[in-house]
């Protein structure tokens, strides 16, 4: 319901003053209606110029021409002209991550430069030529239109802020009484003695909901759904691990009672490693779904058939979206109607994978509408539908859901995808941002935190001079662990052969080249020191948390701010440090710098490769790339039928 509470997020009125408002709409109205003319009769003689120009132009194709719809003013031979187009161009530019002009920019222009609403209802200029009184918009040429103020729900323009730093925001274990203290025990014994900023603010508060059982919150509430949005490596998962499992732990039958959600195999492994963990000596069962292994083994980890029916074995069941609808669809007994905790972690990343229909399944699966013909089901589970005095007098389980993110969408209406229930916003990252950000989710607008101990930089370098950089930077740098990171398979995969075959270096490749079982191999001897570089695809990108990455390169420039902040992200973690080189070509210098800089990166610091310190590197590099040719014909030679 709140997602539809319409609050400003930051303009000067006051809410509720409408006719104030109306009053200054109008005001503000005629001024720009006064300005627009103004400019209309400084550009009249310009005008009739162009106009005489395509006449004559017209009068030499001798073709009659069909009277085009035109959006600005100008006629088409003017600067003015296109605007229409060069917004076209711009939307295009934006989806193919275009290395002119910043993802998110293009729409944000648009929409700055698209008409405001009109209170008095009154169409934009129309096309048949308005007298120049009745010229309302597009008469501005390559000026800016004032930008529309944004609207944002209470719950998104006000979220509850949670400190950014993991080393000084810190909070002691004792602090948090309403943590077990067996929960506190294990805690210290895997070495955390305080809270990270984002676990002291959601942890409290998710287990304030769970306090009063399973069924209400606190005031025979319904919960509110969570959403976090904080910075890469600042303990995210322990802030939903906690208060879950510390939930569970008073269930008296195993039924799948968690369902977390994430994007990838991996991601998913480590997720239930760090529930193994803080279940181990209880009774709670976690069930990994990710299609690493087989489905009919995975069925085994999930029910038991038993006599009169089916048992539950997992309380807590971790899983990619795909193959978590494939046991919905396909393993008898497995069932969702006790479903408590949904969280969805890398939420904005699994909002792109709603195409999917993952989540309408699990809800189905969670309300199922015949559950009132079984005679097992105590709690009988309806979709919530507004509280009436009868709905409310039988207490249904809720589906509370956790969203998590260090860089959660701030669109409303992607937000508003997933049906939450009175959201409430935990945020590091949006206590600095403009109101024209909050249409930010074009991905590069809105502005994330990034952790303290990060530095920034990047490497200017031409197309023939990079691979030969990134050899002497890992070279020089000498860093046991580093994580390099291109834009597909096929350069992943060029770039692995070239270092292999250059040598002095450790490495493997990463990507959906590898098969499952190779990934997760390739990742533990990563972990475990084994290779020191490790060059992969965003496969990495989010959420994998290897100890004692040091270093990060994209040897290709991300396309987007939210690939940047989840790649640089892989290190600096948990408080440590971390570097971040990003290797620029001229042409991809301005635009990425731009979007960088929107984004509120600190300090960029430039680190020039100069060509004496690369020369020394040339032979072994040609003899290497020689050696990738050769493997290269000799793949090609393999593939081919
Ligand atoms: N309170 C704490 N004290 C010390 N270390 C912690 C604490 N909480 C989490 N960590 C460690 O911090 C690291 C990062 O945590 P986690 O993977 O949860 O980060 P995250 O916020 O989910 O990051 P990402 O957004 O990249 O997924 C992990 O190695 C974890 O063990």
């Amino acid at each position: 319901m709140a997602l539809f509470h319409v609050a400003r997020y930051s303009g000067p009125e006051a809410p509720g003053a409408e006719s104030e408002a109306d009053g200054r709409a109008r005001a503000l109205l005629e001024r720009l209606q006064c300005r627009a003319r103004e400019r209309q009769q400084q550009k009249q003689p310009q005008q009739q110029a162009a106009a005489r120009t395509s006449e004559a132009a017209g009068r030499r194709r001798r073709r009659p021409r069909r009277p085009r719809r035109r959006e600005g003013s100008g006629a088409p031979g003017s600067p003015h002209a296109p605007p229409g187009k060069r917004r076209k161009v711009d939307g295009e530019d934006s989806r193919a991550g275009s290395s002119e002009e910043a993802p998110g920019e293009s729409g944000a222009d648009a929409e700055g430069a698209g008409p405001p609403e009109h209170p008095g209802g009154r169409p934009p200029g129309e096309a048949s030529g308005p007298p120049a009184h009745a010229l309302l918009l597009g008469g501005f040429g390559r000026s800016r239109a004032p930008k529309v103020q944004p609207f944002l729900p209470s719950w998104l323009a006000e979220p509850s802020c949670v400190g950014k730093s993991v080393t000084e925001d810190l909070v002691p274990i004792e602090h948090i009484p309403a943590v077990h203290p067996d929960m506190q025990k294990k805690l210290r014994a895997h070495g955390i003695s305080s809270y990270f900023p984002v676990q002291a603010a959601v942890v409290p508060a998710l287990l304030e909901s769970t306090a009063n059982g399973f069924l209400v919150a606190r005031g025979g509430y319904r919960p509110r759904d969570l959403c976090v949005s904080a910075p890469t490596g600042s303990g995210k998962t322990l802030a939903f691990v906690i208060p879950v499992v510390q939930a569970l732990l008073g269930r008296a039958v195993c039924q799948v009672r968690a369902l977390v959600v994430l994007p990838t195999k991996e991601l998913a492994q480590q997720v239930s490693k760090v529930f193994n963990i803080y279940t181990d000596a209880t009774p709670l069962r976690v069930a990994l779904i990710t299609g690493q292994k087989s489905l009919v083994k995975e069925q085994e980890s999930l029910v038991q058939k038993t006599a009169d029916g089916f048992r539950c074995l997992a309380d807590v069941v971790v899983a990619t979206p795909g193959r978590l609808v494939d046991h919905i669809d396909q393993t008898p007994g497995f069932s969702l109607q006790h479903l408590r905790f949904l969280v969805i972690d890398e939420a904005d990343r699994m909002i792109d994978s709603m195409h999917q229909s993952w989540l309408p399944r699990v809800v189905e699966a969670a309300f199922p509408s015949d559950g009132a013909k079984d005679p097992f089901v105590l709690l009988q589970r309806r979709q919530p539908q507004a509280p009436t005095a009868a709905s409310i007098s039988c207490p249904q389980m809720p589906l509370q859901k956790l969203l998590f993110s260090a860089t959660l969408t701030q669109n409303p209406e992607k937000l508003q995808q997933l049906g939450l229930h009175q959201p409430w916003l935990f945020s590091t990252g949006l206590t600095h941002r403009d109101p024209g950000d909050s249409d930010a989710d074009r991905d590069s607008g809105g502005k994330y935190a990034f952790p303290a101990g990060l530095s920034h930089h990047y490497v200017p370098c031409s197309l023939r001079t990079k691979p030969l950089a990134i050899l002497h930077l890992i070279l020089e740098k000498n860093f046991s662990r580093v994580l390099c990171f291109t834009n597909s398979r096929e350069n992943s995969h060029r770039l692995f052969l070239l270092v292999q075959a250059f040598g002095g270096v450790t490495a493997a490749e990463f990507s959906s080249r590898c098969g499952p079982g190779q990934r997760k191999a390739v990742l533990k001897q990563f972990e475990q020191g084994k290779i020191q570089l490790l060059i992969s695809t965003d496969a990495t990108a989010r959420g994998i948390d290897v100890q004692g990455v040091q270093l990060v390169v994209n040897y290709d420039a991300p396309q987007y701010l939210r690939t940047y902040v989840h790649r640089v992200g892989r290190t600096a973690r948990a408080g440590r440090t971390g570097q971040a080189f990003t290797l620029l070509l001229k042409v991809q210098e301005k635009r990425f710098l731009r979007m960088l800089a929107e984004a509120g990166v600190p300090d960029m610091t430039r680190h020039d490769v100069p060509s004496e310190l690369l020369q020394p590197l040339v032979p072994r590099y040609e003899e290497a790339l020689s050696q990738l040719e050769r493997a290269v014909k000799e793949e090609r030679r393999q593939k081919a039928p």
